[in-house]
């Protein structure tokens, strides 16, 4: 879908998209981490057909990680990924950055099964605090099941592919419509704030009853901290390499977190998962369910819903066959046993 994906869009969309910070070292390296990672089944375990259903995340181990700017892969944009994910029952997480209103999004999800999990929002911390909270209000009202709070981008990462193409604004007619101003109908600019700190989590906690989770964990004493701070839960992520490059592969920051985290709170993990196999090795190493970012934005450039559809679809029958392969009957029961070393 990929290569596909890459046919249709203009070149500097599907860099910015395929695109990391510097070198790429984390880019690639969140890939081939789990190609290194290899696979030893059980067998004659009885185990039947796998059953999928995974809480609290949705109807298989996988939610749509939170990405901007959907309408530059295709026309309906966050509409489309909301009417595939709403179909799947997986947790679609609208990014902050999404060029269709949040209202709109949730409409789209509801008018396909109003039963499916809501979608969930990613928010950057903001300095102006009377604005996160017009925004999170404005979400709830929309009807989001939690939110996601993005904390490994104190600032903005280099993105060199972005820079050589001069991609720095969104084509005429699209905007960040979350951050459209209701009265005077101005867009404001997202911002990166490196004062933020903790505050910021406290302060959110006590602005919404909905689940916070903290999405861009890497160190263990910050998952630590994420608990003791009242998290949901942790998306252990760095950014699909887009933000420090030289961070390990996300999978290799996994298992120090989970012992971190100890089972207090559900541990996700997002960057590089391309292949059902993928999931099973993250699960095998503690996640409760992983991430999926740029594979969503190559569904959509290549058929819009129906290609996020097409790439949900190969990713639960990869988990399915490689979960009845490992000889396990659902995604909770693996463990650290199925993978070599
Ligand atoms: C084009 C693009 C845009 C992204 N935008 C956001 C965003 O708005 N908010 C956010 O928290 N993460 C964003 N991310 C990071 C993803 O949520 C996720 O961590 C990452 O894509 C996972 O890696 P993968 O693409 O290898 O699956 C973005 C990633 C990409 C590729
Ligand atoms: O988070 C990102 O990686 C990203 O590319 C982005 C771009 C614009 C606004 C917010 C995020």
């Amino acid at each position: 879908m990929e290569a596909a994906a890459r046919e249709l869009l203009p070149p500097p969309v599907y860099d910015f998209f395929a695109g990391g910070a510097d070198d790429e070292n984390t880019l690639r390296d969140n890939v081939s981490a789990f190609d290194r990672l290899r696979l030893v089944p059980r067998v004659l375990c009885g185990a039947g057909r796998p059953d999928l259903p995974t809480p609290p995340v949705g109807a298989m181990p996988v939610v749509l990680a939170p990405t901007a700017f959907h309408r530059l892969a295709h026309e309906d944009g966050e509409r489309a990924t909301a009417r595939a994910a709403s179909a799947a029952g997986v947790v679609m997480v609208v990014s902050m950055a999404a060029t269709v209103a949040v209202e709109e999004v949730l409409d789209a999800h509801r008018g396909v099964d109003p039963d499916a999990p809501a979608p969930w929002f990613q928010l950057y911390p903001q300095p102006d605090k009377a604005f996160m909270e017009r925004l999170v209000k404005r979400v709830e009202a929309a009807g989001c099941g939690a939110f996601v709070l993005s904390v490994d981008s104190p600032v903005f990462g280099h993105r060199r592919r972005d820079v050589r193409n001069g991609f720095l604004d969104l084509p005429e007619g699209l905007h960040c419509e979350n951050l459209r101003d209701p009265d005077t109908g101005a867009v404001r600019t997202i911002a990166f704030d490196p004062r933020s700190g903790w505050d910021c989590v406290r302060r959110l906690r006590e602005t919404t009853p909905l689940p916070l989770w903290l999405k861009g964990i890497a160190h263990p004493d910050d998952a630590r901290l994420a608990v003791r701070h009242g998290a949901a839960g942790i998306v252990v992520s760095n950014h699909g390499g887009r933000q420090l490059d030289g961070m390990p592969a996300a999978i290799d920051l996994l298992p120090s977190i989970v012992d971190a985290v100890g089972g207090r709170i559900p541990v996700l993990m997002d960057g590089g998962v391309r292949r059902g196999t993928d999931v099973v090795k993250a699960l095998a190493l503690g996640a409760t369910a992983v991430g999926v970012g740029r594979p969503v934005l190559w569904g959509l450039a290549t058929a819009g819903e129906a290609g996020v559809t097409r790439m949900l679809d190969l990713l639960r029958a990869e988990i399915s066959r490689a979960l009845a392969l490992c000889g396990v009957a659902r995604p909770s029961d693996l463990t650290r046993s199925v993978l070599c070393g």
